[in-house]
């Protein structure tokens, strides 16, 4: 646009021109001339005037094309949720939506043409904003999150910001900015993420306990997963296994098998395929045999449960009673052993009699049973004292072991009373068993504390007769006993099968 006085001038030419060139013809006088010579200017000055007045028209279309540009460019941004700007080369805002007038809280006014930065912003913070932007401008694209309070309300907020550069629409370069807003997200995410570590911490407090608990039990407990990996076992498992407990649980796979036979590791590989399908085992007392040979008596226990990952285990327990059940024979040794001598007591020697008996009256056998008596033992003990007649008893068994075959079983009736009982015997072979028993002891005297005593004894013997009860087959053999003790000792009598009658002198067989 040409200035007022420009035109003026330009509208006064043509005037100049008409006056200059009446006045030439007229009276050409040098004002006259002067006046042509000026009016010759027009053509040049007009042509400056046209030129000047389309490029102040181009100047104004420009102006408005931009800000309609950026009022539609505006326009756009706003539907945009998140808050969008655009600075210029100077950091200032240019453009920008409402959600960011929003987040800055603060108004158009307030914020177009500033920088945005907060009054009082430290130097260093001032610093920094510039140099990102710069950079920006340089080339770079800005991508960070930031974890912030916002600056009005207090409020926490995660953000992800962007920054780009590009050009505005008349070519200046500008940096676009997006402010992305994952609060809820981020928050969501922190909030499953402190769940998670309380559970984890609840976790490791619940199997802490666990552990406790388990390793109170004097028994071996495990909690096994598939492929036989434990996850848990207590401190009477490891001992068990003669492993750490922490390289059973931690070794990757799987570790050693347990230290029994091949039938039994395949035995037990079967049951915890069931268990871990939702089955379970309980075995009774039962028996393994460990690779050492040693027998291990236990009562087995297998649970399918479901592990804290989810991940179905076998809770399994193994009741070791070996211990008791090696002392409840021990018991049961002594219950049945006579405590001096070692052989069956009473009581025992019934029972494994009443077995006999019932095997031969089965099988129709023969059933021979002797009862020895020492002679004048009670002399042995007057004169010598009762260790010498205990070593005298000891000394006596030993020698009615040495005559006897395995299937023989000899008992102490009582005091100096030994019973002696032969599966598949009759009277005859009974006899010789007897008289042999006689001789034993006889035949050479027992040393007893430093004495060299001769010992006899007297014994009676029966074949047992079908149907036959024990009490009758020994009160049969005790009276041919007493017979033999009242003929003189040292001497063995039978009583006759084909008579059972009592004993008297004529039926008498007697060495
Ligand atoms: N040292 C010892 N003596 C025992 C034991 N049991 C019983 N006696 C003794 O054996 C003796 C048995 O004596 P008696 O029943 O009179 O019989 P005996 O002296 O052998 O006479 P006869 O049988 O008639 O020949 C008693 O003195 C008992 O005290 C024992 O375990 N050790």
């Amino acid at each position: 646009m040409l200035p007022k006085q420009a035109e003026i001038t330009l509208l006064a030419l043509p005037a100049a021109l008409t006056v200059g060139l009446a006045l030439s013809f007229a009276w050409p006088t040098p004002t006259a001339l002067f006046l042509t010579a000026l009016a010759g200017l027009l053509p040049p000055l007009w042509r400056l005037h046209r030129e000047q007045a389309a490029l102040a028209a181009l100047a104004t279309q420009a102006q408005t094309q931009k800000k309609e540009t950026w009022d539609f460019i505006r326009r756009i941004i706003n539907v945009i949720p998140y808050p969008v700007y655009v600075k210029d080369a100077r950091s200032c805002y240019v453009l920008f939506n409402t959600a960011f007038e929003l987040d800055k809280a603060k108004s158009y006014e307030q914020l177009i043409g500033r920088d945005g930065l907060a009054p009082g912003s430290s130097e260093e913070a001032i610093r920094l904003h510039y140099l990102e932007d710069g950079e920006v401008l340089a080339g770079r694209t800005i991508y960070k999150e930031e974890h912030r309070n916002h600056a009005v309300t207090g409020q926490e907020l995660y953000r992800v910001i962007t920054k780009g550069t590009c050009s505005d629409p008349t070519g200046e370069p500008v940096i676009v900015g997006v402010r992305f807003y994952v609060t809820e997200q981020r928050i969501a995410q922190r909030s499953a993420q402190e769940a998670l570590e309380r559970e984890t911490a609840l976790r490791e407090q619940v199997q802490q306990f666990v552990q406790r608990l388990i390793d109170v039990i004097p028994d071996p407990v495990y909690i096994k997963k598939t492929g036989g990996r434990y996850v848990m076992v207590n401190d009477a498992f490891a001992e068990y296994r003669h492993l750490d407990k922490s390289y059973i649980v931690s070794s990757a796979y799987p570790p050693p098998p347990a230290p029994v036979d091949v039938l039994t590791r395949q035995a037990s590989i079967e049951e915890d395929n069931s268990v871990l399908v939702g089955g379970e085992i309980l075995k009774e007392e039962h028996v393994i045999r460990k690779a050492t040979g040693e027998e291990v008596f236990r009562i087995v226990c297998k649970r399918h449960s479901i592990y804290f990952d989810n991940e179905p285990v076998i809770i399994g327990i193994d009741h070791h009673i070996t211990r008791w059940r090696v002392a409840e024979r021990e018991l049961q040794r002594l219950a049945q052993q006579d405590a001096l001598t070692g052989i069956a007591n009473r009581r025992h020697f019934r029972e494994e009699a009443d077995r006999a008996i019932d095997r031969a009256e089965r099988y129709g056998e023969p059933l021979s049973l002797v009862m020895l008596d020492l002679d004048h033992f009670k002399h042995v003990n007057d004169s010598y004292g009762h260790q010498a007649g205990d070593q005298v008893l000891l000394e006596t068994v030993s020698r009615i072991n040495s005559c006897l075959r395995k299937s023989d079983i000899a008992g102490r009736w009582g005091g100096e009373e030994f019973v002696v009982l032969l599966p598949h015997t009759d009277a005859a072979e009974a006899l010789f068993a007897a008289e042999r028993l006689r001789t034993a002891l006889a035949a050479s005297p027992i040393l007893a504390d430093a004495n060299a005593l001769t010992i006899t004894l007297s014994a009676g013997f029966a074949q047992r007769l079908a149907g036959e009860t024990l009490d009758s087959f020994i009160a049969r053999a005790d009276t041919a006993l007493y017979q033999a003790k009242n003929s003189g000792r040292n001497r063995v009598v039978g009583f006759p099968t084909d008579n059972p009658a009592p004993i008297n002198a004529n039926n008498e067989v007697s060495i």
